[in-house]
């Protein structure tokens, strides 16, 4: 990579020329300020660059010592970090408060790239040494950075660029700075928020293992936020007196310093007692109480529990798999010796079950597909919940149950939900269970729901976007408690479970749309993996005979023409469309040779293929007897129409049937991709999928 840009010479006369003549930007004060402090405090000139001091290993040691409990801290949510990231060319770096690298997680190419440049655990970043920069002008500041390319004061760091917060240890000093490097300074105010937050949840984990012997004191005005990022948190020793508070127990209670609530009681913050607190949480079930700030109008919702380290060792079972069990270690990867972690690839110590082997069909052997599930299986065995995204049809939902076969829960079940396809109000009581009788139309003998069925195995929650909010709140209790009480009931079970979970989209996003909890997001992320499409993958002619042979009970053969066309097909639609498209083929072809004219849905967007008919749009005809609607057969010519009738349906008025034909034309031309077409009608996915549903339409997957 080039990280010297030319003309820098010219960068050394811009600094020059607006620190000397006091042409300060007010837009970007900070970064004007730290040039003046790096001329005229510590003696740097923008034409004499330097590099960052790399201290000694030796030395370094008695600084990891020193940082233990922050780095242990930080590990975990800085791996989290970079795979949300999903960018190859960037760092997650930590320094101490000298400025002193001493832990990162990057690709090891970026890694490798970056080690001359001084990004490396054992580099000194402080402005001193380094001039302006995210971390050194980060402490020297306290506040969060943004040092963008030429906003460097070396200009040997100006192809990249920094965001850095600091993170507060409980005593309200900083104990380390947070920073993003990165080829790509795009999206900087996106990345600060998002260091913000793990800025913040590293703080909360330091008060947690700090004060382990304390008593943790969790409230909010509002009690949806309570034991969320967001939540105030204290920690309060036996006799009711606070020894430490996170940031938002501070502005909450009106407060500006750590000090200012240390060593007071509870009594004085609250109308309330910690005997008294303690024992509402308790008969409340550790649901928020009601409780006021002391001599004020204010209410808060609040929970207070017996130290972590008095508490009693949870149940064997649904002790390990839930979000809230989340190792540290499970993300131990650039540390003081290691370094660097390829994106995707987060080694664990626990070894992963070998896994049945795969369905007929199915393989993993595309290398980034390989390390992925590699990955994932290491990640479950030490209960750390997974995220896959990936386009539709990509194979989540296959990867899931591979990770599955694979983990110490194989023995259990793995039960798939589907959020999108199920109607909002079923989708409780799907997830959940309930009583006999719990509400119209439960079923006489009541309901075992989804998540007591995966106790012991694991859960699938496919398109998780799509679940409503109410929900979400419930599903982030079970992950909290490990414990399920079905609709109707007031018994609740314990349950044990491993969690993956799947959507096609961007929760983030969702999560800044205000549609998607950001605390549910974080416990269902606890490593977030994107799936290559079908079209990245390089094991592609291997599927394609794999796919061939189960479709067409190992009697189809391909003409090269048809291979090359395959191989060459955009894909859009990922594996299912390329089942689906063989699935046909085999059926048209008859026993010969696949050639280019058994594959007219690979034409299907205006490029008939030479000596077939044009495409024609009609409903989707099952090609196999027992397949059901997905199907490009409904863009082939006429002999897959007449090969099998479409079942007969019940009758639908003049205007649903009307309906109905829109939808399947609309299903045709967006290959059968529900979110696409739901975009185009402006509708969410669940209400088209009920739509569908009542229209008759099946999307279902074939070999479910
Ligand atoms: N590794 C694989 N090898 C062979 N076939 C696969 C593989 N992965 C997926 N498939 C096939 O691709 C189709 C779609 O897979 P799957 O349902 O897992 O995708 P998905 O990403 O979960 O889709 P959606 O986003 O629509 O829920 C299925 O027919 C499945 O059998």
């Amino acid at each position: 990579m080039t990280l010297v840009l030319p003309g820098h010479d010219r960068h050394a006369d811009r600094i020059l020329d607006v620190v000397r003549n006091g042409l300060t930007d007010p837009s970007n004060d900070l970064v004007t300020r730290s040039w003046a402090r790096c001329l005229n405090e510590y003696q740097l000139h923008p034409e004499h660059p330097r590099e960052p001091a790399i201290i000694s290993q030796a030395a370094m040691q008695s600084r990891f010592e020193r940082q233990a409990d922050v780095i242990e801290c930080a590990r975990y949510e800085m791996t989290t970090l970079y795979q949300q990231l999903g960018d190859a060319d960037s760092a997650v770096v930590l320094t101490d408060t000298d400025g002193a690298i001493v832990h990162m997680v990057s690709s090891p190419e970026f890694a490798a790239e970056a080690a001359p440049l001084g990004l490396r655990v054992g580099a000194v970043w402080s402005e001193r040494e380094a001039g302006t920069n995210g971390m050194g002008t980060c402490l020297a500041s306290g506040a969060p950075v943004s040092i963008r390319r030429e906003d460097h004061f070396f200009s040997q760091y100006t192809s990249l660029t920094c965001s850095a917060v600091p993170v507060f240890d409980p005593s309200g000093e900083i104990a380390a700075v947070l920073d993003v490097t990165s080829r790509s300074s795009l999206m900087q105010q996106h990345l600060l928020v998002l260091l913000g937050m793990t800025a913040r949840m590293i703080e909360n984990r330091l008060i947690d293992r700090r004060f382990s012997n304390a008593h943790p004191l969790h409230f909010h005005s509002r009690p949806e936020f309570v034991y969320t990022l967001h939540e105030g948190k204290l920690a309060v020793d036996g006799d009711g007196r606070i020894l430490a508070a996170n940031r938002s127990a501070l502005f909450q209670l009106g407060l500006q310093s750590v000090d200012e609530v240390r060593s007071r009681r509870i009594e004085d913050l609250f109308q309330t007692s910690l005997e008294d607190m303690l024992q509402r949480s308790s008969s409340s079930s550790f649901h928020p109480v009601v409780t006021y700030r002391a001599n004020a109008a204010l209410r808060f919702f609040a929970v207070a529990r017996q130290p972590a380290s008095e508490a009693a060792p949870a149940p064997a079972r649904g002790a390990r798999s839930l979000g809230n069990a989340v190792q540290p270690a499970a993300a131990q990867i650039a540390g003081p010796s290691a370094g660097a972690l390829a994106p995707g690839a987060v080694p664990g110590r626990a070894a992963p079950r070998p896994g049945k082997p795969c369905a007929p069909g199915i393989t993993f052997k595309d290398q980034r597909l390989a390390t992925q599930l590699q990955t994932a299986r290491r990640v479950i065995a030490r209960q750390t919940p997974i995220l896959l995204r990936g386009e539709t049809g990509a194979g989540k939902e296959v990867f899931a149950k591979a990770v599955h076969e694979g983990s110490p829960h194989a023995h259990g079940n793995f039960v798939a939900v589907n959020c999108a396809s199920l109607p909002e109000t079923l989708i409780e009581s799907e997830l959940f269970g309930y009583r006999a009788g719990a509400f119209t139309g439960a079923q006489r003998t009541g309901r075992r729901g989804k998540i007591l069925q995966a106790d012991g195995g694991t859960l699938f929650l496919d398109e998780i976007a799509d679940m409503p909010l109410e929900l979400q709140a419930r599903l982030l209790r079970v992950l909290d408690e490990r414990q399920v009480t079905p609709l109707g009931t007031e018994e609740t079970h314990p349950v044990d479970f491993q969690l993956i979970s799947a959507s096609h989209g961007h929760l983030p996003d969702l999560v800044r749309e205000g549609r998607f909890r950001e605390d549910l997001y974080y416990r269902l992320a606890g490593i977030e993996l994107t799936l290559p499409p079908l079209r990245e993958r390089s094991d592609k002619r291997e599927l394609i005979h794999n796919l061939l042979a189960t479709e067409s009970g190992g009697d189809g053969v391909l003409s090269p023409e048809a291979e090359r066309l395959l191989l060459e097909h955009p894909w859009p639609g990922n594996i299912r469309q390329l089942r689906h498209v063989l699935r046909s083929a085999a059926a048209l072809a008859d026993g010969k040779p696949i050639g280019r004219e058994h594959l007219p849905s690979l034409f299907a967007d205006g490029a008939p293929c030479a000596g077939s008919k044009p495409a024609v749009i009609a409903p989707p005809v099952p090609a196999a007897p027992a397949a059901n609607g997905i199907s490009f057969a409904g863009a082939s010519p006429e002999p897959a129409a007449e090969a099998a009738p479409e079942p007969a349906l019940p009758k639908l008025n003049p205007i649903q049937a009307n309906e109905r034909q829109v939808l399947l034309q609309m299903l045709e031309q967006h290959r059968w991709n529900v979110s696409n077409v739901a975009k185009a009608l402006d509708v969410s996915r669940n209400t088209l999928y009920r739509k569908l549903h009542k229209l008759h339409i099946e999307i279902s997957h074939p070999e479910r």
